[in-house]
């Protein structure tokens, strides 16, 4: 029997400016447009291999070792629609194989937690729609394929581009016009370094569907966000991206966050994703840019309580000297061992003891978009390795 495969990686991504509410939940529209930052795979990836044989009779995956079956809707919908491109060659050019006929196998691997509010939906979807689009060797360009990636998870879109992304709303019904394009690559303004505080949380509070339709049918002040804030800061952040300004890109990250979050607390009943370590941090990060007079670092958080702080690498001794102070114990910090001795020592007050809400620190930073690899996670069956 002929087994055909094919992998692909994709990366995280942390959205600057938030996707919060959908116009449509089927198809996974947004009611505005967001800007992410992607982040390096070498820290955070999902890689994803494909197979398809005509002796398979039904479509299948395997999630980190795991037999999950090919459950949810949205992965449906996914592979319905790369089946239906395919099918489109098929049509086309009669000698190929009936790959839109047969079942796919879909092996995957997070190398990070997965559920865990790292956006492991975003590189997962990202993955599985980019190895099937190779499998099948659709034509379609990232933008195209993004939309398809889009029904899976909404942020997932953003995760086809590397560097600096923008989800674009769209206005037609059918999502048509609904796509990650992007803003600048990582090579336009590579010095830019995450480090994500991962915050011990029991269970999420709201899942992210019912959270985000709660607050579209319930929140007055969602709806002065997608009218009057989010248009304008959609230009304002392109811009600072443009220009590199830190100072604009910080604050406006900053305001986006906490922005989104409000629109959660205005919702009935409340949705409240931060917790007080969440918010420690948050201060930590103003006295800081405080005592600088400048912005130097900038929190967001997504529908969790972890913290993500981006900062430029010129700042790192200064921002890093500041987490590392307070936040040493917490496992991660190995990757800078080397760097320790330049961490500047800083003279800010904080609660010693917030630490113990932390698990872990993941330092990072902007990364490129999906890789070819050699990499497989399926053996000549095409079943997990
Ligand atoms: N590699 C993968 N391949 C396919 N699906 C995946 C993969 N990784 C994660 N997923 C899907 O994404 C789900 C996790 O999504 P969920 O939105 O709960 O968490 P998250 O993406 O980590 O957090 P958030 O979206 O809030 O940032 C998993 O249960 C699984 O269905
Ligand atoms: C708060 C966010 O992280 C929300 C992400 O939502 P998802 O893309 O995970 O939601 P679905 O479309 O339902 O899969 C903000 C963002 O990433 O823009």
């Amino acid at each position: 029997m002929s087994v055909y495969t094919a992998s692909a990686t994709a990366p995280v991504n942390i959205a600057t400016l938030k996707y919060w509410g959908k116009r449509d939940k089927t198809l996974n529209l947004p009611t505005n447009s967001s800007i992410s930052v992607t982040l390096d795979q070498q820290d955070l990836r999902t890689l994803t291999s494909a197979a398809t044989s005509a002796d398979f009779q039904k479509d299948n995956l395997w999630l980190n070792g795991k037999e999950e079956g090919i459950k949810g809707e949205r992965t449906i919908a996914c592979i319905k629609d790369l089946k239906r491109l395919r099918k489109e060659l098929e049509d086309a050019d009669s000698s190929l194989p009936k790959f839109s006929e047969w079942g796919v196998h879909i092996v995957s691997e997070n190398n990070f937690p997965t559920a865990a509010g790292l956006a492991s939906s975003a590189a997962g979807f990202a993955a599985l729609v980019l190895a099937i689009a190779k499998l099948y060797k659709l034509p379609q360009l990232m933008s195209e394929i993004s939309k398809i990636a889009r029904k899976g998870s909404g942020s997932a879109c953003r995760s086809l581009f590397g560097g600096y992304v923008a989800w674009e709303m769209g206005e037609a019904q059918d999502g048509l016009d609904s796509k990650a394009v992007e803003v600048a690559p990582v090579d336009h303004w590579p010095l830019m370094k995450a480090a994500i505080l991962v915050v011990s949380d029991d269970k999420k509070d709201t899942p992210l569907t019912t959270g985000m339709q709660s607050t579209v049918a319930t929140s007055d002040l969602f709806q002065y966000r997608i009218k009057e804030v989010v248009p304008k800061r959609f230009e304002e952040m392109k811009k600072a991206i443009q220009e590199r300004d830190f100072e604009v890109f910080g604050d406006l990250t900053m305001k986006d966050s906490n922005s989104f979050h409000a629109v959660c607390l205005d919702s009935v009943p409340p949705i409240f994703y931060l917790n007080d370590t969440s918010k420690k941090i948050i201060k930590l990060i103003h006295k800081l840019n405080e005592q600088e007079g400048k912005i130097i670092a900038a929190y967001t958080f997504d529908a969790g309580p972890n913290a993500v702080i981006y900062y430029e690498e010129h700042n790192e001794n200064k921002v890093l000297g500041l987490i590392h102070k307070y936040f040493h114990q917490v496992p991660g910090w190995d990757k800078v061992a080397h760097k320790k001795a330049n961490f500047k020592d800083s003279d800010i007050e904080f609660d010693t003891e917030a630490y113990k809400g932390v698990s872990r620190i993941i330092l990072t930073k902007i990364g490129p978009g999906p890789q070819d690899t050699n990499q497989a996670l399926v053996n000549e069956q095409g079943l997990p390795k």
